[in-house]
């Protein structure tokens, strides 16, 4: 038995004594090569807790829920689980042990309906069932946590929040007692937050432990009992929730006063001969024939930040998609300073100076097996002096991928490692530093804040804006409300795949952009 919590970590308030915690980690220490992931980390989660995890990007989050979740085995300590020390050989142990994880990345499966997956690995649904059976099964889950689906329809046809949903009811009725979320409210729009604050809650009151992994500080203020801050791989303190102000918790975890926020951009003064993307009544469906992007039609110009808002799943990243070149529209057509450009490979989107940056950093933008050097050359393989006709340039590829290592700000002691090994914030660094300097005219972000800790999120919201200072033109989609208008000279607000409206800054307050993105609402053009 053992139940050693540092002095230095309050017992969540009104706990009682002499119970041990579900899941207890003791001098948790974790080393790759070169790097100190995590190091003598010792933490407690309690029943009935939302335990908040706080930390810069590579301070070592996803390494000690790798750990906790039978991923990794610790390099020293160990973890005691009800009072008993136990080691996992890998996810299934941790699973049986009542540790269930909602990743980032619902590993859901797509072409399977929620009720097929819900039953997935489930000991009880094991051998061929009926699909009656199966659907009394899922319908009675789901209502169990609280939500209502069509346990019939297929994963890939529903919205990221949905599918959060389900995720997380698939975690919960495989007899998770101990559920973690990595930053949960991304793909949310805001009343679907409340909605999984609520489910959340109903889970704390039932006995179940959270670990929320969040860089969102007025969500950790929102629901957290108590929160520890990581950095470099260490506990600095656990507080309980409330007791500390936002500015002191940022403070801790970067180890200094934080800066000065972001500046407001000058106003545009919008030059009608200005080069521009154009769209002309572009449309597009998905695999299922679905019409993903209805008839839309509008001029981005060179030196704004074009914002574009919306509900996760509303058409946003088909529309970027379509800017970028990644995706040719159905009908209609997509110009460039002029040029038509419909139907253009990507590359001749990269020559015409059009930067992407997708959603998902590590597995649409970067070669998870690559090292740093090959993928900031990915996109400019082509391009003199890193590729000529023939040749392929060794040195020049790694004297530009450290050029780009430097203006990206990241510290890597092997750039001939596989990305994979590099933090979120760090791999998001990468892509943006690559994608920024390809973007001579236009840079199409998607969720650039996606995963980045407050400190980066402020360095990338400096660069969009430096970048539109210098004359470029930035679409920028976002789900973030107080970032699109603190950004965006205009905001488009999409909803069903529609643009609703196109705002000016200052033309809309954050209730109309929120009533707009919920389908409701109307604005000017
Ligand atoms: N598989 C790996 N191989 C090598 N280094 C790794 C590996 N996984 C993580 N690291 C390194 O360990 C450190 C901690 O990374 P980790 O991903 O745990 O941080 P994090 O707090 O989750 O960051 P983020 O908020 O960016 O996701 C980083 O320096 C990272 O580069």
């Amino acid at each position: 038995m053992s139940e050693s919590v540092s002095p230095a970590q309050p017992r969540p308030a009104g706990y009682p004594h002499g119970v041990p915690p579900l899941l207890a980690l003791e001098g948790v220490s974790k080393y790759f090569p070169g790097v100190v992931a995590n190091e003598n980390v010792s933490l407690a989660f309690y029943p009935g807790e939302i335990h908040a995890l706080l930390g810069e990007n590579g301070a070592g989050k996803s390494t000690l829920m790798n750990i906790v979740t039978g991923l990794y085995r610790p390099d020293r300590g160990e973890l005691v689980l009800d009072g008993y020390g136990v080691s996992f050989d890998g996810p299934d142990a941790a699973i049986a042990a009542g540790i269930g994880m909602v990743h980032q990345h619902f590993k859901l499966v797509p072409r399977f309906t929620i009720a097929e997956n819900l039953a997935l690995g489930r000991r009880d649904m094991r051998g061929i069932l009926s699909r009656r059976k199966l659907v009394a099964f899922a319908r009675r889950e789901a209502e169990k946590y609280g939500f209502a689906f069509d346990v019939e329809a297929r994963v890939e046809t529903l919205s990221a929040p949905e599918q959060q949903r389900v995720e997380i009811v698939r975690v919960l009725g495989r007899g998770a007692r101990l559920l973690i979320l990595d930053e949960p409210t991304a793909v949310l729009g805001p009343s679907e937050v409340s909605e999984l604050y609520a489910a959340l809650r109903r889970f704390r009151a039932d006995g179940g432990a959270v670990i929320l992994i969040s860089h969102k500080l007025e969500e950790i203020m929102a629901l957290a009992d108590r929160v520890t801050v990581l950095r470099r791989g260490r506990v600095v303190a656990t507080h309980l929730a409330g007791s500390l102000s936002p500015q002191a918790l940022v403070a801790e975890m970067i180890g200094h006063a934080p800066v000065e926020a972001l500046p407001a951009p000058e106003p545009l003064a919008v030059d009608p001969d200005r080069e521009t993307i154009s769209l002309r009544d572009v449309t597009m469906r998905d695999e299922s024939g679905r019409l993903r992007v209805h008839p839309v039609s509008c001029d981005i110009f060179r030196g704004e930040i074009f914002g574009i808002g919306g509900v996760t799943g509303n058409g946003q990243v088909a529309l970027a998609e379509m800017l970028a070149g990644l995706r040719h529209p159905d009908t209609g057509r997509i110009l460039v300073a002029g040029q038509d450009m419909t139907g253009r490979p990507v590359a001749a989107f990269v020559e015409m100076g059009i930067g992407y940056v997708p959603q998902d950093r590590l597995r649409q933008a970067l070669a998870p097996a690559l090292g740093a050097t090959e993928n900031a050359a990915l996109r400019v393989f082509r391009t003199p002096p890193v590729g000529g006709r023939f040749l392929w340039n060794e040195d020049a590829a790694t004297r530009y991928a450290r050029l780009l290592i430097d203006e990206a700000g990241i510290a890597l002691a092997d750039p001939s490692r596989p990305v994979r090994g590099l933090s979120g914030g760090n791999q998001q660094r990468l892509v943006l530093a690559r994608e920024s300097r390809i973007a001579s005219r236009f840079l199409v972000a998607c969720y650039p804040g996606r995963g980045l800790d407050l400190g980066a999120m402020e360095t990338m919201r400096s660069a969009l804006v430096a970048l539109r200072n210098t004359g470029r033109g930035v679409v920028l989609v976002s789900e973030d409300l107080d970032e699109l208008l603190a950004l965006s000279d205009r905001i488009a607000v999409m909803s069903g795949g529609q643009v609703k409206a196109i705002l000016g800054r200052g033309e809309a307050t954050r209730e109309d952009i929120g009533a707009l993105m919920s389908g409701h609402g109307s604005g000017s053009r």
